[in-house]
């Protein structure tokens, strides 16, 4: 099993939703390759979106990180989500013919919406613990997933490209920073045992609600 910290293990558990995320058939389909070009590309068109409000939250969380650590660590994100994720979007998009004006033009579809703004009003109204809850299911899961698929997918599925970036050493290396990153802030913010105070509820309720706003994203992949 992956090991991106003792949080993430435990709000991971917690989550009703979670094999609905990392097992919809929008991954299955990445994984044996049956899943349509299609499909694939407007969920990377929406994919765009959901990682320039994604970066943003990220960089709110610098803004609400309690020390220089926890400010490196939000930032070394931003980084790997806008100078190494979103190249990856431009690429496979440029190469379908979408340029990277389609990617600007192109609308935000609900769920698209729901989510981030989801995520960024954790952070607005809420605090640093509260952002990282709403924030761990998209790095960690899809973390997960890269290396399930790496493993156990398809050897010639056409979507190899994207599985291998999320299972490579660059993005697992970030969720083991972020799931580090998560245990010290929790440990900081709510001592040794967290587990048993009431703030430690709201926090797995926040990332219980990602983890079904994950879920419903893939299906902007599957809808006609
Ligand atoms: C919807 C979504 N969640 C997580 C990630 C991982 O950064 C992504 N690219 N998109």
């Amino acid at each position: 099993m992956t090991d991106y910290g003792r949080s993430f293990a435990a709000w991971r558990e917690a989550a009703g939703a979670w094999d609905a995320y990392v097992r919809h058939p929008f991954v299955q389909g990445l994984g044996d390759g049956t899943l349509p070009r299609q499909g694939f590309l407007r969920y990377l068109v929406q994919d765009y979106r959901f990682l320039i409000h994604f970066s943003r939250a990220w960089a709110l969380g610098a803004a609400k990180a309690g020390t220089l650590a926890e400010m490196r660590a939000c930032i070394a994100t931003v980084d790997a989500l806008v100078n190494h994720e979103m190249p990856l979007h431009i690429r496979i998009c440029a190469e379908a013919g979408i340029s990277p004006e389609a990617l600007e033009e192109a609308p935000e579809a609900p769920q698209n919406l729901a989510y981030t703004r989801y995520v960024l009003e954790a952070g607005y109204s809420g605090d640093f613990l509260d952002l990282l809850a709403a924030l761990a299911p998209c790095v960690l899961g899809y973390g997960e997933i890269g290396l399930r698929l790496s493993r156990e997918g398809a050897a010639d599925s056409p979507y190899r490209d994207w599985i291998e970036t999320y299972a490579g050493e660059d993005y697992q290396r970030a969720c083991r920073e972020v799931g580090a990153l998560i245990d010290a802030a929790v440990a900081a913010r709510l001592g040794r045992s967290p587990e048993a105070l009431p703030r430690w509820a709201e926090l797995a309720g926040r990332f219980a609600t990602a983890t079904r706003l994950e879920a419903a994203f893939w299906n902007l992949g599957l809808e006609e």
